[in-house]
């Protein structure tokens, strides 16, 4: 087995899952994968938390693969695409990489296993047989507040050994933790944060990068953040990052990803608004304050620079 693969890092993109009356919606999503592949994203997540990947048949996940991977070749554009795969039962989790192995994904997003709350030596046992039985990268998905389990930073390191555990999307929601991974992790070993609101603080405490839904608008402004930082200039990142963040404030002032489709829908970008139950619309006065919000974010972007 070849040691762990290149290193993820830079601006990854948990995509919406757009639905028109209850069934997927492949025109809305061929539009999405199109501008997103214009965006200077560094790779896609498919059927995530954001992308209500748990409300998927197995059939629309294949799908979702599919068409996002045809749009992008159509296109001429090669991103990495990542799979969300969750469950709490480590055979069945096998069983759904082997199931899912030719879609053609190029790795996979697996959460911690939920509700069970196993030890630290089920959580490594659990991604090592998942790890053992692929041969595509794994990513482990650590947040303990949906999940009711923490890995930590022991076993994840751990794990960080393991050839096809290629990093961490970082959600443990204590800081002390997360910056201590980052100062430990091994080359080869990315940290990627998954709280949008921690961004620019995860990067500069040494993250890899992000993994952020609120990336789905305003992008270019979180991809200015990292590549400031990158050249060394930290006050320039310090007053882009000030300029976005009151955006994840507002985008998970519900439970996301209703705000985010309200936004893209609004925006032109999907159809419907459309999320799937147990999620629900927002509420009328969310959509009042992102309708106005995206109104003034197409008057920012038809405005000419000298006005
Ligand atoms: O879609 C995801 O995966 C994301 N998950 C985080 C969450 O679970 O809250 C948020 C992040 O922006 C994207």
């Amino acid at each position: 087995m070849e040691t762990n693969q290149t290193a993820l890092q830079g601006l990854w993109l948990p995509l919406v899952t757009p639905f028109r009356d209850g069934a997927l919606d492949e025109v809305s999503l061929r539009r999405l994968v199109r501008h997103f592949a214009c965006e200077p994203v560094d790779g896609l997540i498919l059927g995530a938390t954001t992308g209500e990947g748990l409300t998927l048949e197995e059939a629309e996940a294949e799908r979702l693969i599919r068409v996002t991977a045809d749009e992008l070749a159509a296109i001429g554009r090669r991103l990495p695409l990542y799979l969300g795969l969750s469950g709490s039962d480590t055979r069945k989790g096998v069983k759904a990489l082997a199931r899912t192995a030719t879609w053609g994904a190029d790795g996979y997003l697996i959460a911690c296993p939920y509700y069970t709350r196993p030890s630290q030596q089920g959580l490594v046992a659990h991604f090592e047989a998942l790890a053992d039985s692929t041969q595509r990268p794994i990513l482990i998905y650590n947040i303990p507040y949906r999940t009711g389990v923490n890995l930590g930073n022991e076993a994840m390191l751990a794990l960080a050994g393991h050839a096809n555990i290629a990093g961490v999307k970082d959600c443990c929601a204590d800081p002390a933790q997360s910056f201590d991974l980052m100062r430990r992790k091994p080359a080869g070993f990315a940290v990627l944060t998954g709280e949008d609101a921690f961004f620019y603080g995860a990067l500069t405490q040494g993250a890899d990068g992000g993994i952020l839904a609120s990336a789905h608008v305003e992008t270019r402004a979180f991809v200015e953040v990292r590549d400031r930082l990158a050249r060394g200039d930290q006050a320039g990142a310090l007053s882009a990052w000030h300029r976005l963040c009151d955006l994840p404030r507002l985008l998970f002032a519900e439970p996301s990803p209703s705000p985010i489709k309200h936004w893209l829908w609004r925006a032109g970008l999907i159809d419907s608004p459309e999320v799937r139950l147990p999620m629900t619309p927002v509420s009328d006065t969310l959509a009042a304050r992102i309708d106005q919000a995206v109104g003034a974010a197409k008057a920012g972007a038809h405005r000419s620079p000298t006005t």
